[in-house]
């Protein structure tokens, strides 16, 4: 049996020898590398935590320890020395969670996947415990180098530093990467610690060595040690850490096991609060992912392990789309510039990068800072886009709200993996960027529906410079073209049953182009208006058909500009008996809430019936299986609009 096979619970570690514990990671390298290439995941960063992971859990008592992982992403390891060793169908439905999941186990505690919140959380625990009057536990935060760069953490570690004798020990897990290597002053000022580390190593050996000669041995150590610390501070003069009152140890060689749970030990006993700095490498161990340059294979999907290379072949991404079109604008206008937070390749930016590296900021993982700064840019005469996930949005609203919106400020905020993302879990769906938005005076909000209509919004955005614009597209392949039947204003006519005289039902050609009629009639009664919002114009179209052979008069509108509803939209929704809106959000202050709510100002209430993600935290699942749950395939939107309309048809 392997030694893994053995470790049911922390606790099996404690009787390993040292050459046990360099087998078992050894072993857990092995899996990791054979289980993630078949299941996808962060392959990366959990080679890279395998002896940190180790060691923690090695010093410390989980769970009477608390041990937080900042991110989650790192919590693999944790999970194979906790009971949880069937990785067959990670970050599937039923699987295990791909970050740290209360319901698998009394060892996880944080579970939401946002960076730089493990600080915050483990000082909170710790003056927790110490007002519960509990004494002899630990609790210890993992944070990355590059969740490290996030302005929570910041803010942790400032009040952390005013509590001199709060027992909390912060392991800095320092690969110097976030995907990328990790920028700012920061990671220059972990460089130059990782430097002294050569220090470490002299001391070490001093220790070994001529603190054992006799007589003058312990002396000439003291010197050394002395020398070391000078040496330290010329090279490292502002120890950061230090000066801000913090005990730091380090740094370490962060895969040696010996080494590690030594400090941690240290650290432990300190009864104050204490950085351990291990130094580590993403992908340790497999030389497929050390030598991945892009990001050293932080996330993979399903891939060879013999080659590293991917094993499924996905269609061009939206995100592929957003890049060249952005590109092109870039070479259009050259005020037009980008921000990332710490994600430039994820979100699309690498090319404008490499076209215009002046032009693209990379502030690391700090998205509040990324749209204040924007604002500021804006402010200076550019135009800056912003490209981020939905969800790591959210920590940004009062940015968009108070410095964005407020001061009228043109700045383009691109969503990507908006709406269900799925196999992430619970933090990573953006299903809540409408609502947040929807509240936003002066923001414009587009959800286009496929890649042209990507292109045309975002042409479109980069023009208005009285105020933020934001446009949101889902993670993956675009769908087939969606094509349209007519056009007034931003709103598009999709389908229409029964066609108009001498009309198409539904343009089957998307490269028609459609012009603009501001006279289109939108307000000839029909029984359904079906809006599809975005990716979900399909579903809309799909399901108007459906309806139709019911024997309703159907019709399908893509507003394309969401938010503030028009007037064209309006005008829509009052000439139908029955309206629903489809929408990849949640269903509550969604698109439909805001329709409901624009029609009810001009006092004509309507029912609109919203077709969307309930208001809940949704488990790890594939995007469709996801959108299916909550009913948003074309069948069951037909069969519920259906359902509701048969009476009176009758
Ligand atoms: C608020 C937020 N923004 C962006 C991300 C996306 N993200 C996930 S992991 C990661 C890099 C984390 O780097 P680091 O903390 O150094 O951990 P490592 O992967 O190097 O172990 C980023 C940017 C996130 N999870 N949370
Ligand atoms: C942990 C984290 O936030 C990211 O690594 C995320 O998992 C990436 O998601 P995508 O795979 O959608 O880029
Ligand atoms: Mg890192």
């Amino acid at each position: 049996m392997s030694l893994l096979a053995s470790i049911s619970k922390p606790a099996d570690l404690d009787s390993l020898s040292q050459a046990q514990l360099d087998q078992l990671a050894d072993e857990i390298r092995a899996f990791l590398v054979e289980s993630v290439s078949r299941t996808g995941g962060h392959l990366g960063p959990n080679l890279g935590v395998v002896e940190l992971t180790m060691a923690v859990h090695l010093v410390f008592e989980s769970p009477r320890d608390s041990i937080v992982f900042d991110t989650g992403h790192i919590g693999y390891v944790h999970k194979l020395l906790t009971g949880r060793q069937d990785f067959d169908h990670l970050r599937s439905r039923g699987g295990l969670s791909g970050y740290p999941s209360r319901a698998e186990s009394e060892h996880d505690i944080v579970e939401n996947s946002h960076a730089s919140t493990s600080l915050a959380w483990a000082e909170g625990i710790a003056k927790g415990r110490r007002l519960a009057g509990e004494t002899g536990t630990s609790t210890v935060a993992v944070i990355g180098d590059g969740a490290l760069t996030g302005g929570m953490a910041w803010e942790a570690l400032n009040d952390i530093a005013a509590h001199k004798d709060l027992p909390l020990v912060i392991v800095v897990n320092d690969n110097e990467r976030s995907y990328a290597p990790t920028t700012g002053g920061l990671a220059e000022h972990l460089a130059v610690l990782r430097a002294t580390r050569s220090y470490e190593q002299v001391l070490s050996w001093g220790r070994r060595t001529i603190s054992s000669a006799p007589v003058v041995g312990q002396r000439a150590f003291e010197a050394l040690h002395g020398m070391k610390k000078g040496l330290k501070d010329i090279i490292a003069p502002q120890v950061l850490f230090e000066d801000l009152g913090l005990k730091y140890l380090g740094p370490f060689d962060g895969h040696d096991i010996s080494a590690l749970t030594t400090a941690l030990r240290r650290a432990r006993d300190f009864g104050g609060p204490v950085i351990v700095h291990a130094i580590t490498e993403k992908g340790r161990g497999y030389e497929h992912a050390r030598n991945h340059v892009d990001d050293q294979f932080h996330a993979v999907g399903v891939i060879n392990p013999e080659t590293g290379l991917p094993l499924e072949i996905a269609g061009r991404s939206w995100t592929e789309n957003f890049s060249e079109t952005l590109c092109e604008i870039g070479r259009e206008r050259e005020d037009v510039v980008a921000v990332t937070a710490a994600m430039l390749i994820p979100v699309g930016l690498r090319d404008f990068a490499q076209a215009y590296p002046d032009r693209v900021f990379d502030v690391g993982i700090a998205e509040q800072h990324a749209t204040t700064m924007a604002a500021g840019l804006s402010f200076a005469g550019r135009h800056p886009v912003v490209a981020i996930y939905s969800t790591f949005l959210n920590r940004a609203f009062d940015q968009v709200l108070m410095d964005c919106a407020l001061h009228r400020q043109g700045v383009t905020f691109v969503l990507d993996r908006a709406g269900v993302t799925g196999s992430d879990g619970a933090s990573h769906n953006g299903m809540w960027d409408f609502a947040l938005t929807s509240i936003v005076p002066g923001i414009r909000v587009a959800a286009p529906r496929d890649g042209e209509q990507t292109s045309i919004a975002l042409r479109e955005a980069v023009d208005v410079s009285d105020g933020p614009t934001l446009l949101r597209f889902p993670k993956g392949s675009e769908p087939r073209p969606v094509p349209a039947v007519a056009r007034r204003g931003t709103l598009d006519v999709l389908a229409r049953h029964p066609a108009p005289e001498g009309q198409a039902q539904q343009v089957q050609d998307a490269r028609v182009e459609i012009e603009d009629v501001p006279s289109l009639a939108l307000d000839e009664p029909v029984d359904v208006l079906l809006v599809g919002v975005g990716a979900m114009a399909q579903v809309a179209v799909d399901a108007a058909s459906v309806i139709a052979d019911s024997g309703a008069s159907v019709q399908v509108v893509d507003p394309r500009w969401v938010l503030p509803i028009s007037e064209d939209l309006l005008t829509a929704a009052r000439s139908a008996r029955y309206v629903g809106v489809i929408e990849d959000h949640v269903a509550a202050n969604g698109i439909g809430s805001a329709l409901a709510a624009a029609l009810a100002e001009t006092g004509e209430p309507l029912a609109v019936h919203r077709f969307g993600l309930p208001k809940e935290f949704l488990d790890h699942a594939g995007r469709n299986e996801i959108l299916a749950d909550a009913g948003l395939t074309a069948p069951v939107v037909a069969e519920k609009v259906v359902a509701v309309l048969h009476p009176a048809l009758l």
